[in-house]
């Protein structure tokens, strides 16, 4: 299955099984003669890239690999500059491919690091976690963190192509299988009603008989607001529903809380201080717990208002002395509300009660 993706660039989300087993052949067919430099973490090489490497050379396709640690700690100014370096030393040049081979962690890296490497060289996204599939490796955000806090750095860049092998779901932890289900709820609250419902059904697994069909109204949803605000001036800040409050727990956690966790917990307290203020159109708090609860996720944060906001407040939808955050109004509906940043706190305050 594609779904094509219609941004500054264009190209096709390629979702299905068995896909990684030809991936040397796709190489040639998207760029001819190359030399491919694989990004990717511990976890992800001992899996999955080892037999790719061994692909591309069987297919007499020159490649070399880039391995980190895995994990969010990994995500910053050190690793791209190691990667960076990786590039050069390898002499990689314009005509050449970076593969992001991994979760968003891998994605989000390897992304920058094509952005910026020789003032911009091609890659290719092949998510593995669910999260990635559905969310990190579509749109072209790419970043890394800093110090002060989540994704601060970054750029757009467009991969050439994703492709998605539902497959390699069945490896996943299922904690970081569930990291994906929170971005997926995210959806649904945004856009979706009856993508909504799935959640409260049954808790959703990689076995679950529609995960292609769940990835692909993912994916789907994602094209439409990229299509329609590539550079994050407007609508798409809507995906950003649950991030401020989420991105401040996991730079208060020190990143040992996942993205996907966070952004769970980040859903509820928006959910409830959104009922409690009026601004829910429909009970919503208690239906949107319940889909994550379902699903094994977090909807609260033990992390003081006081830490919280001190975090939030760096947040890139910060503008002058506003910040715009996504309310839900009811399921499938959200609204983008321009506060005053010091606003935030009350509205954390009151959904963490
Ligand atoms: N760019 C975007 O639009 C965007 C969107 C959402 C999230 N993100 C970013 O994505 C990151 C989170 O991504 P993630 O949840 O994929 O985390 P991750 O990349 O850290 O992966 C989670 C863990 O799963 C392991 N893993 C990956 N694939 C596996 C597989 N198939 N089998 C077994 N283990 C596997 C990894 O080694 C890692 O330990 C965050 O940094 C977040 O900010 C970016
Ligand atoms: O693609 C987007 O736009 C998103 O906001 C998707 C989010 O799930 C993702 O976590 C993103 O990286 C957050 O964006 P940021 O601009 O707040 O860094
Ligand atoms: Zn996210």
């Amino acid at each position: 299955m594609k779904i094509p993706i219609d941004a500054s660039t264009k190209y096709n989300v390629v979702i299905g099984r068995n896909l990684l087993n030809n991936i040397s052949n796709r190489i040639k067919e998207l760029k001819g003669d190359c030399t491919v430099a694989i990004i990717t973490d511990d976890i992800v090489n001992s899996l999955y890239g080892e037999e790719i490497s061994k692909g591309l050379s069987n297919n007499k396709i020159r490649n070399h690999k880039f391995v980190f640690n895995n994990g969010e700690k990994s995500k910053n100014i050190n690793t791209l500059s190691e990667i960076l370096e990786f590039l050069a030393s390898n002499t990689i040049n314009r005509q050449d491919l970076i593969v992001a081979l991994g979760g968003g962690v891998v994605g989000d890296i390897a992304g920058f690091a094509a952005a910026i490497y020789l003032r911009g060289i091609d890659y290719l996204q092949i998510p593995t976690t669910f999260l990635a599939a559905i969310d990190s490796s579509v749109g072209g955000k790419t970043a890394i963190d800093l110090e002060a806090g989540k994704n601060l750095a970054g750029a757009f860049k467009q991969p050439i192509e994703v492709i998605c092998d539902v497959e390699t779901f069945k490896t996943l932890d299922e904690k970081i299988f569930a990291d994906g289900i929170a971005e997926a709820i995210k959806y649904g609250v945004l856009f979706d009603e009856e993508l909504f419902n799935r959640f409260l059904k049954d808790k959703l697994t990689a076995n679950s008989e529609d995960i292609m069909d769940i990835v692909k109204k993912c994916v789907e949803h994602k094209r439409d607001i990229v299509a329609n605000d590539e550079f994050d001036r407007g609508k798409r800040q809507l995906l950003n529903l649950g991030h401020t409050v989420g991105h401040a727990i996991e730079r208060c956690s020190d990143y040992e809380i996942t993205h996907g966790h966070a952004v769970a917990a980040g859903m509820g307290i928006i959910a409830r201080a959104s009922e409690k203020k009026n601004l829910a159109k429909e009970r919503i708090s208690e239906k949107i717990e319940k889909a994550l609860i379902k699903n094994n996720l977090p909807i609260n944060s033990e992390y003081s208002t006081e830490e919280l906001y001190e975090k939030a407040i760096k947040d890139k939808k910060v503008l002058g002395s506003n910040i715009n955050l996504i309310i839900p109004e009811r399921i499938g509906k959200c609204k983008l509300y321009n506060i005053k940043t010091e606003e935030i706190k009350e509205f954390i305050e009151l959904g963490k009660e």
